[in-house]
């Protein structure tokens, strides 16, 4: 038996988003371990338990109120948010945020000896894919009949299985298309993971308990996205070295001992600083440049 007063999130068991969703729970202080044979994790320190699924059935399971949040991919998402409009079945989630992680594509892809023009190069031709209706909402937008031929996974085996003609899969670097001889042609979908709500209202203490998650979580994406940056930087070249800094705001600018034409400077960088700028900022005359990671951010 669940207990309703615990908040019941869904994580996907094995793949692509799963050790990504368990990192960042545990980044936000929720204390866990995951047996793998087992489908319910309780956290230890907090009311929580954790359901490990596959990712096709995290969003149903959010849009059906079964669980109160899930990580997923935004191109699963949407796939099944489609599906369930056109069956009429509920389809209402809250997105609370895009993450840091799971990014992909999904595009259509066709062998190399295929003279493409564009989509309509496709007219009347086969399509394998696993996401039928985002490839249905991109063909119907340009007015481009085809048929299509599902598959849940080798869909690049498809072309030179004589199964279809192209394809519309997940792209991330490109080496599975390279791998099966095809070429990527049109982006139709550009995806990350994401976290999502159930829009079941929820008790005042799960939705509080939601709240407190969001924000750590809003914490650790913003430290990692971040880095802390400490130089020594001759007084003259000071405003210049602050404006390579990216998205440093209000830098700390402090004295050094026994040299007066020179201070340090303490830096919050939104960006990770590039070996370039590192050394554009010692053509300047910075010195003991440090750049390190942050762990967490608040306020
Ligand atoms: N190459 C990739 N790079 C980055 N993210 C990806 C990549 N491929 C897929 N993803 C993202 O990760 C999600 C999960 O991918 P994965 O391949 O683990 O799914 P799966 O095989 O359907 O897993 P499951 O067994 O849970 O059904 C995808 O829906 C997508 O959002
Ligand atoms: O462009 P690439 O970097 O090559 O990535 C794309 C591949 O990654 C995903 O599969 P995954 O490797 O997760 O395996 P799966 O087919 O078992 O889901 C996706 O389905 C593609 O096949
Ligand atoms: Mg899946």
């Amino acid at each position: 038996m669940t207990d309703s007063n615990r908040l019941r999130i869904a994580i996907q068991k094995s793949g692509r988003l799963s050790k990504e969703s368990q990192k960042l729970l545990k980044g936000c202080g929720v204390k866990f371990n995951v047996n793998e044979q087992r489908l319910i994790a309780h956290a230890d320190n907090m009311p929580i338990d954790l359901l490990r699924v596959r990712d096709d059935d995290i969003p149903g399971l959010v849009m059906d109120g079964v669980v109160d949040l899930g990580f997923i991919g935004e191109n699963v998402l949407e796939e099944e948010q489609i599906e369930r409009e056109t069956l009429g079945k509920p389809a209402a989630y809250n997105k609370l945020r895009q993450l840091d992680f799971g990014g992909c594509r999904l595009s259509l892809a066709v062998p190399k000896e295929f003279s493409y023009q564009d989509a309509s190069s496709l007219e009347g031709l086969r399509i394998a894919t696993s996401y039928p209706n985002l490839l249905r909402r991109y063909m119907q937008q340009k007015g481009i009949t085809y048929s299509d031929c599902m598959l849940k996974g080798s869909v690049e085996v498809a072309p030179r299985a004589g199964l279809a003609d192209g394809i519309c899969d997940l792209v991330s670097t490109g080496a599975t298309l390279e791998a099966n001889g095809l070429y990527e042609t049109d982006v139709i979908y550009r995806s990350k993971a994401c976290l999502i709500q159930s829009a079941e209202q929820q008790t005042p203490a799960k939705q509080a308990l939601i709240d407190k998650l969001l924000s750590r979580m809003n914490g650790v994406i913003s430290a990692r996205e971040s880095k802390y940056i400490l130089l020594h930087a001759p007084t003259e070249t000071l405003d210049q070295i602050v404006s390579l800094l990216p998205g440093a705001e209000n830098p700390t600018v402090l004295p050094l001992n026994d040299d007066s034409n020179r201070v340090a400077i303490h830096a919050v960088s939104s960006e990770d600083l590039f070996w370039d700028t590192m050394e554009q900022l010692t053509e300047l005359g910075a010195s003991s440049i440090l750049v390190m990671p942050i762990e967490k951010m608040m306020g």
